[in-house]
């Protein structure tokens, strides 16, 4: 089951809270050049992650390490946990009542889930993409300065609109309408104004689920090009239910399975042509699921 997408009001209200710089010695080692930097550096780390809807478990003792600047795909059959792993990274389960985490969450070493992580500070660094394009019914210009604003960021913000449209391969389609409606683009432009949107106060880290389920073949392909291109500057980890998609874009796969727990965790290439596990063999080559 697809938990419900956060309405505006509700990601208006969450980004609302009072701002703070979260706890971080993490360096800007962006120098714009094309050439893809790919480390193993571990960026994010869950060590015995839990998660629980009330009484229901929905991840089971998850240990995973996602390196930076790569794209880390997030697979398995329905139900089997991938959006609660996603949403607890950047603490978007913290919107749903029942929700309760147990173990850690480390971004770039501090555990997110600390007394002292403002989520909104984090939620800056670790941005998101939802499955249905989500724009603001505001001008275009709008919603991508929207996540400036709200930190109260208001220097240079042509300047940062226009860098952020760029970067998601939207600025040749739209410069010359900026103050129109992002409720008028197409849907693969409304979710590449959404992908710009979540770049523009410059985050680290890129979550996104299942960012092109709702788009046209053509449409799809662009958004997976913007995903290896994002993966210069940034880190991806995208859930998506096209397994074909996963083998495509990304560099390591994590295949959960039912009930929450993380199976397997390697290369891209590994998982899909040589997995250690018969089970998740059987899910790649649709067995089940
Ligand atoms: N807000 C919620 N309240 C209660 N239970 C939830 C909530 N969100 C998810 N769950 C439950 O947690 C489990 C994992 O759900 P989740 O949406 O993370 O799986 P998923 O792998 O992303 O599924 P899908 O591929 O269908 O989107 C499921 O049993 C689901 O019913």
């Amino acid at each position: 089951m697809t938990p419900p997408q956060m309405s505006h009001s509700e990601t208006e209200s969450a980004a609302d809270q009072p701002d703070t710089t979260l706890d971080s010695d993490i360096v800007d080692d962006n120098d714009g050049s094309d050439q893809r930097t790919m480390t193993d550096r571990t960026l994010l780390e869950a060590r015995n992650l839990d998660v629980y809807y009330g009484d229901e478990q929905a991840l089971t003792d998850v240990d995973i390490e996602i390196p930076e600047k790569q794209v880390t795909a997030v697979i398995g059959p329905s139900g089997c946990g991938k959006s609660t792993f996603l949403r607890s990274i950047n603490r978007m389960n913290d919107l749903v009542d029942t929700a309760r985490v147990e173990g850690d969450l480390l971004f770039d070493g501090k555990n997110v889930y600390d007394d002292d992580v403002d989520p909104v500070a984090l939620r800056r660094k670790i941005g998101m993409v939802f499955q249905s394009p989500n724009p603001f019914p505001k001008s275009i210009r709008d919603n991508v300065a929207y996540g400036l604003k709200v930190q109260g960021d208001d220097e240079n913000v042509d300047e940062k609109v226009e860098t952020a449209l760029k970067r998601s391969a939207l600025w040749d389609e739209v410069e010359h309408q900026l103050d129109e409606s992002g409720l008028e683009l197409s849907g693969g432009q409304q979710q590449r104004l959404c992908i710009a949107r979540a770049i523009a106060p410059d985050p680290e880290v890129i979550l996104m689920d299942e960012p092109a389920s709702a788009l046209d073949p053509v449409a799809t392909s662009k958004i997976e090009d913007l995903i290896e291109e994002l993966a210069k500057d940034y880190t991806v980890v995208i859930v998506t239910h096209n397994m074909q998609q996963a083998a495509r874009i990304s560099d390591k796969t994590a295949v959960f399975l039912t009930g929450g727990e993380l199976v397997e965790f390697d290369d891209t290439n590994k998982i899909f042509e040589n997995p250690d596990h018969q089970r998740v063999e059987d899910y790649i080559t649709g067995k089940f699921g």
